[in-house]
Protein backbone atom coordinates (compact mmCIF):
# COMPACT_ATOMS: atom_id res chain seq x y z
CA UNK A 1 0.00 0.00 0.00
CA UNK A 2 1.72 3.28 -0.95
CA UNK A 3 2.51 5.87 1.84
CA UNK A 4 0.81 8.98 0.52
CA UNK A 5 -1.32 8.56 -2.39
CA UNK A 6 -3.47 11.69 -3.94
CA UNK A 7 -5.64 11.15 -6.66
CA UNK A 8 -6.99 13.98 -8.70
CA UNK A 9 -6.18 16.29 -5.68
CA UNK A 10 -7.29 20.53 -5.75
CA UNK A 11 -7.22 22.59 -3.32
CA UNK A 12 -8.85 25.98 -4.34
CA UNK A 13 -8.66 28.90 -1.51
CA UNK A 14 -11.32 31.92 -2.19
CA UNK A 15 -9.21 33.81 -4.78
CA UNK A 16 -6.68 31.25 -5.79
CA UNK A 17 -5.99 27.69 -6.78
CA UNK A 18 -3.30 26.50 -4.57
CA UNK A 19 -3.47 22.78 -6.10
CA UNK A 20 -4.46 21.83 -9.12
CA UNK A 21 -5.38 18.02 -10.49
CA UNK A 22 -2.41 16.21 -8.13
CA UNK A 23 -1.92 12.81 -8.81
CA UNK A 24 0.77 11.09 -6.91
CA UNK A 25 1.92 8.08 -4.85
CA UNK A 26 4.82 8.02 -2.90
CA UNK A 27 6.21 4.62 -1.28
CA UNK A 28 7.72 4.23 2.25
CA UNK A 29 11.67 5.09 2.32
CA UNK A 30 14.00 7.03 2.33
CA UNK A 31 13.70 10.78 2.48
CA UNK A 32 11.77 12.37 -0.11
CA UNK A 33 11.82 16.10 -1.13
CA UNK A 34 9.43 18.30 -1.72
CA UNK A 35 10.69 21.29 -4.08
CA UNK A 36 9.15 23.83 -5.71
CA UNK A 37 9.20 28.06 -6.32
CA UNK A 38 7.55 30.00 -3.73
CA UNK A 39 3.89 30.14 -4.10
CA UNK A 40 3.88 26.59 -5.72
CA UNK A 41 1.93 25.35 -3.22
CA UNK A 42 3.89 23.04 -1.10
CA UNK A 43 2.65 24.25 2.61
CA UNK A 44 -0.98 23.62 1.11
CA UNK A 45 0.27 20.02 0.15
CA UNK A 46 1.63 19.50 3.99
CA UNK A 47 -1.32 21.52 5.36
CA UNK A 48 -3.38 18.59 3.23
CA UNK A 49 -1.75 16.16 4.78
CA UNK A 50 -1.76 17.17 8.80
CA UNK A 51 -5.62 17.45 7.69
CA UNK A 52 -5.84 20.84 8.47
CA UNK A 53 -7.34 21.72 5.93
CA UNK A 54 -9.90 19.36 3.20
CA UNK A 55 -9.00 19.36 -0.37
CA UNK A 56 -11.47 21.07 -2.48
CA UNK A 57 -11.65 17.76 -5.09
CA UNK A 58 -9.96 14.57 -5.29
CA UNK A 59 -8.78 12.19 -2.34
CA UNK A 60 -5.42 11.82 -0.73
CA UNK A 61 -4.72 9.18 1.55
CA UNK A 62 -2.16 8.07 4.24
CA UNK A 63 -1.39 4.52 4.20
CA UNK A 64 -5.41 4.23 2.95
CA UNK A 65 -6.11 6.47 5.80
CA UNK A 66 -8.35 9.99 5.40
CA UNK A 67 -5.82 12.60 6.75
CA UNK A 68 -6.57 14.28 10.46
CA UNK A 69 -8.28 10.73 11.19
CA UNK A 70 -7.88 8.70 13.90
CA UNK A 71 -6.00 5.76 12.78
CA UNK A 72 -2.86 8.10 11.97
CA UNK A 73 -2.79 9.36 15.43
CA UNK A 74 0.84 9.09 16.08
CA UNK A 75 1.55 7.96 12.37
CA UNK A 76 2.42 11.12 11.00
CA UNK A 77 3.69 13.97 12.10
CA UNK A 78 4.82 17.39 11.43
CA UNK A 79 6.89 20.39 11.74
CA UNK A 80 5.42 23.29 10.22
CA UNK A 81 7.75 26.46 8.83
CA UNK A 82 6.85 28.83 12.09
CA UNK A 83 6.69 26.18 14.81
CA UNK A 84 7.22 27.96 18.05
CA UNK A 85 7.75 27.17 21.71
CA UNK A 86 6.09 28.16 24.99
CA UNK A 87 8.06 30.82 26.33
CA UNK A 88 7.43 29.78 29.89
CA UNK A 89 7.64 26.30 30.42
CA UNK A 90 10.98 23.71 30.15
CA UNK A 91 11.90 22.29 27.11
CA UNK A 92 10.76 18.35 28.89
CA UNK A 93 7.51 19.43 30.49
CA UNK A 94 6.56 20.98 27.02
CA UNK A 95 7.54 17.85 25.35
CA UNK A 96 5.78 16.05 28.02
CA UNK A 97 2.43 17.42 27.38
CA UNK A 98 3.12 16.63 23.77
CA UNK A 99 3.03 13.10 24.93
CA UNK A 100 0.55 13.05 26.69
CA UNK A 101 -2.02 14.50 24.13
CA UNK A 102 -0.64 12.01 21.97
CA UNK A 103 -1.96 8.96 24.93
CA UNK A 104 0.95 8.02 26.94
CA UNK A 105 0.62 8.31 30.56
CA UNK A 106 1.85 10.75 32.50
CA UNK A 107 5.62 8.93 33.14
CA UNK A 108 5.85 7.18 29.75
CA UNK A 109 5.11 10.83 28.87
CA UNK A 110 8.23 11.99 30.54
CA UNK A 111 10.33 8.68 29.37
CA UNK A 112 9.34 10.11 25.75
CA UNK A 113 10.06 13.50 26.08
CA UNK A 114 13.51 12.61 26.94
CA UNK A 115 14.17 9.98 24.47
CA UNK A 116 13.26 12.35 21.27
CA UNK A 117 15.46 14.77 23.01
CA UNK A 118 18.55 12.43 23.37
CA UNK A 119 17.86 11.68 19.52
CA UNK A 120 18.11 15.26 18.58
CA UNK A 121 21.45 15.40 20.92
CA UNK A 122 19.50 17.81 23.39
CA UNK A 123 19.50 15.91 26.56
CA UNK A 124 21.49 18.20 28.58
CA UNK A 125 18.68 21.04 27.70
CA UNK A 126 16.09 19.05 29.39
CA UNK A 127 15.30 21.48 31.99
CA UNK A 128 16.22 24.97 29.60
CA UNK A 129 13.59 27.17 29.14
CA UNK A 130 13.29 28.46 25.20
CA UNK A 131 14.19 31.96 25.46
CA UNK A 132 17.98 30.31 26.93
CA UNK A 133 18.14 27.86 23.67
CA UNK A 134 19.50 28.80 20.22
CA UNK A 135 17.62 29.41 17.07
CA UNK A 136 19.17 26.00 16.26
CA UNK A 137 18.41 24.04 18.94
CA UNK A 138 14.74 25.42 19.30
CA UNK A 139 14.51 23.85 15.56
CA UNK A 140 15.67 20.43 16.78
CA UNK A 141 13.24 20.64 19.79
CA UNK A 142 10.63 21.04 17.61
CA UNK A 143 11.83 18.19 15.72
CA UNK A 144 11.76 16.09 18.53
CA UNK A 145 8.34 17.63 19.25
CA UNK A 146 7.30 15.66 15.54
CA UNK A 147 9.51 12.84 16.79
CA UNK A 148 7.14 11.50 20.11
CA UNK A 149 5.52 8.26 19.29
CA UNK A 150 7.86 7.41 16.74
CA UNK A 151 5.46 8.51 13.63
CA UNK A 152 6.16 6.40 10.50
CA UNK A 153 6.09 9.86 8.25
CA UNK A 154 7.55 12.51 9.56
CA UNK A 155 7.00 16.33 7.29
CA UNK A 156 9.20 19.27 7.82
CA UNK A 157 8.99 22.15 6.23
CA UNK A 158 12.00 23.95 5.64
CA UNK A 159 13.68 22.32 8.90
CA UNK A 160 17.42 23.70 8.22
CA UNK A 161 15.78 27.69 6.87
CA UNK A 162 17.92 30.01 9.00
CA UNK A 163 20.46 27.62 10.55
CA UNK A 164 24.28 28.37 10.04
CA UNK A 165 25.96 25.34 8.48
CA UNK A 166 26.74 23.52 11.64
CA UNK A 167 23.03 23.19 12.96
CA UNK A 168 21.64 22.48 9.33
CA UNK A 169 24.24 19.93 9.25
CA UNK A 170 23.30 18.52 12.62
CA UNK A 171 19.59 18.51 11.95
CA UNK A 172 20.46 16.89 8.40
CA UNK A 173 22.55 13.92 10.19
CA UNK A 174 18.92 13.16 12.53
CA UNK A 175 17.27 12.79 8.98
CA UNK A 176 19.45 10.51 8.08
CA UNK A 177 19.90 8.56 11.57
CA UNK A 178 16.17 7.88 11.47
CA UNK A 179 15.36 7.14 8.28
CA UNK A 180 15.48 3.33 8.57
CA UNK A 181 11.84 3.79 10.81
CA UNK A 182 10.94 6.92 9.23
CA UNK A 183 9.93 8.35 6.17
CA UNK A 184 10.29 12.27 6.31
CA UNK A 185 9.09 14.36 3.30
CA UNK A 186 10.95 16.95 3.26
CA UNK A 187 10.04 20.92 1.94
CA UNK A 188 13.19 22.92 1.05
CA UNK A 189 14.56 25.22 -1.43
CA UNK A 190 18.13 24.08 -0.64
CA UNK A 191 18.47 21.98 -3.64
CA UNK A 192 22.35 20.67 -2.76
CA UNK A 193 20.52 19.80 0.97
CA UNK A 194 17.77 17.81 -0.55
CA UNK A 195 20.30 15.44 -2.81
CA UNK A 196 21.99 14.57 0.28
CA UNK A 197 19.27 13.49 1.82
CA UNK A 198 16.16 12.45 -0.90
CA UNK A 199 16.27 9.75 -3.57
CA UNK A 200 12.98 11.07 -4.38
CA UNK A 201 12.08 14.62 -5.61
CA UNK A 202 8.33 15.87 -5.81
CA UNK A 203 8.43 19.07 -7.95
CA UNK A 204 5.49 21.10 -7.63
CA UNK A 205 5.02 24.22 -9.65
CA UNK A 206 2.05 26.65 -9.69
CA UNK A 207 -0.15 24.01 -8.27
CA UNK A 208 1.01 21.87 -10.71
CA UNK A 209 3.08 18.38 -10.34
CA UNK A 210 5.76 18.80 -12.86
CA UNK A 211 7.97 15.69 -12.01
CA UNK A 212 7.75 13.09 -9.59
CA UNK A 213 12.12 11.77 -10.34
CA UNK A 214 14.16 9.17 -8.45
CA UNK A 215 17.61 11.21 -8.33
CA UNK A 216 19.04 7.66 -8.28
CA UNK A 217 20.57 6.69 -11.54
CA UNK A 218 18.78 4.31 -13.93
CA UNK A 219 20.00 0.96 -14.60
CA UNK A 220 21.45 1.69 -18.03
CA UNK A 221 23.54 4.83 -18.20
CA UNK A 222 24.94 7.40 -15.14
CA UNK A 223 26.30 11.09 -15.18
CA UNK A 224 29.70 12.50 -14.49
CA UNK A 225 29.33 16.33 -14.20
CA UNK A 226 32.96 18.18 -15.18
CA UNK A 227 33.71 21.27 -14.26
CA UNK A 228 36.22 23.04 -15.50
CA UNK A 229 38.91 26.10 -14.41
CA UNK A 230 41.10 26.61 -17.85
CA UNK A 231 40.10 25.03 -20.85
CA UNK A 232 39.14 25.68 -24.56
CA UNK A 233 35.28 24.90 -23.90
CA UNK A 234 34.12 23.97 -27.57
CA UNK A 235 37.31 22.23 -27.77
CA UNK A 236 36.86 19.86 -24.75
CA UNK A 237 32.76 19.33 -25.74
CA UNK A 238 34.11 17.59 -29.37
CA UNK A 239 36.34 15.14 -27.43
CA UNK A 240 34.08 14.35 -24.95
CA UNK A 241 31.73 13.36 -27.06
CA UNK A 242 34.67 10.47 -29.34
CA UNK A 243 35.14 8.64 -25.84
CA UNK A 244 33.85 5.21 -25.64
CA UNK A 245 30.54 4.77 -23.82
CA UNK A 246 29.83 8.41 -23.72
CA UNK A 247 25.85 9.35 -25.38
CA UNK A 248 25.59 12.53 -24.70
CA UNK A 249 27.40 15.84 -23.41
CA UNK A 250 25.33 18.88 -21.83
CA UNK A 251 26.57 22.33 -21.35
CA UNK A 252 25.49 23.77 -18.11
CA UNK A 253 26.94 27.29 -17.61
CA UNK A 254 29.68 28.82 -18.40
CA UNK A 255 32.50 25.91 -17.33
CA UNK A 256 30.43 23.01 -16.30
CA UNK A 257 29.52 19.59 -18.33
CA UNK A 258 27.17 16.59 -17.40
CA UNK A 259 28.29 13.84 -19.64
CA UNK A 260 26.12 10.97 -19.80
CA UNK A 261 27.27 7.31 -20.48
CA UNK A 262 26.73 3.57 -20.87
CA UNK A 263 27.01 2.41 -17.39
CA UNK A 264 30.32 0.50 -16.80
CA UNK A 265 31.93 -1.54 -13.89
CA UNK A 266 35.08 -0.06 -14.50
CA UNK A 267 36.83 3.35 -14.32
CA UNK A 268 37.42 3.28 -17.81
CA UNK A 269 35.82 6.28 -18.54
CA UNK A 270 36.86 8.46 -15.55
CA UNK A 271 40.58 7.30 -16.97
CA UNK A 272 39.66 8.85 -20.44
CA UNK A 273 38.70 11.91 -19.16
CA UNK A 274 41.84 12.50 -16.81
CA UNK A 275 44.14 11.18 -19.80
CA UNK A 276 42.55 14.55 -21.53
CA UNK A 277 42.61 16.59 -19.47
CA UNK A 278 46.58 15.46 -18.88
CA UNK A 279 47.49 15.53 -22.15
CA UNK A 280 45.77 18.80 -23.55
CA UNK A 281 46.45 20.88 -20.07
CA UNK A 282 43.28 21.90 -19.57
CA UNK A 283 42.50 22.04 -15.76
CA UNK A 284 39.47 20.98 -13.82
CA UNK A 285 37.71 21.76 -10.69
CA UNK A 286 35.71 18.96 -9.71
CA UNK A 287 34.23 15.74 -11.50
CA UNK A 288 31.19 14.42 -9.84
CA UNK A 289 29.89 11.05 -10.21
CA UNK A 290 26.43 11.81 -11.05
CA UNK A 291 24.84 15.11 -12.06
CA UNK A 292 23.07 17.95 -9.22
CA UNK A 293 19.46 17.87 -8.40
CA UNK A 294 19.55 21.23 -10.15
CA UNK A 295 20.44 19.84 -13.24
CA UNK A 296 17.97 16.60 -12.88
CA UNK A 297 15.14 19.04 -12.46
CA UNK A 298 15.65 21.81 -14.50
CA UNK A 299 17.73 20.38 -17.74
N1 LIG B 1 -5.19 30.70 3.27
C1 LIG B 1 -4.98 31.10 2.02
N2 LIG B 1 -5.88 31.87 1.37
C2 LIG B 1 -5.68 32.27 0.10
N3 LIG B 1 -4.58 31.95 -0.64
C3 LIG B 1 -3.65 31.19 -0.03
C4 LIG B 1 -3.78 30.74 1.32
N4 LIG B 1 -2.69 29.99 1.64
C5 LIG B 1 -1.90 30.01 0.53
N5 LIG B 1 -2.47 30.72 -0.46
C6 LIG B 1 -1.94 30.92 -1.81
O1 LIG B 1 -1.82 29.62 -2.41
C7 LIG B 1 -0.61 29.53 -3.18
C8 LIG B 1 0.23 28.38 -2.65
O2 LIG B 1 0.71 28.73 -1.35
P1 LIG B 1 1.65 27.78 -0.47
O3 LIG B 1 1.88 28.50 0.82
O4 LIG B 1 1.08 26.42 -0.42
O5 LIG B 1 2.99 27.77 -1.35
P2 LIG B 1 4.47 27.28 -0.96
O6 LIG B 1 4.94 26.45 -2.10
O7 LIG B 1 4.47 26.68 0.39
O8 LIG B 1 5.28 28.65 -0.94
P3 LIG B 1 6.61 29.08 -0.09
O9 LIG B 1 7.78 28.37 -0.74
O10 LIG B 1 6.67 30.55 -0.33
O11 LIG B 1 6.40 28.71 1.35
C9 LIG B 1 0.07 30.89 -3.06
O12 LIG B 1 -0.28 31.67 -4.20
C10 LIG B 1 -0.52 31.49 -1.81
O13 LIG B 1 -0.54 32.90 -1.89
Amino acid sequence: MSLIQCNNLSKHYPNKLALDNINLSLDAGAPIALVGPNGAGKTTLFSLLCGYIQPTQGSLTILGHAPGSKALQGVLSALPQDAELDPHFTIASQLQFFATLQGFSQADAKQEALRVLALVDLAESAQAKPKSLSHGMSKRVSIAQALIGSPSIVLLDEPTAGLDPANAKKIRQIVKDLSNDTTFLISSHNLDELEKLCDQVVYLEQGKLQQSVSIKASQATDFITLTMQVCDMDSLHQQLLGLNQVIEVKRSGDEQYVIEYQKQRNFELEQQILSLLAEKQWRYKAILKGRTLEETLFS
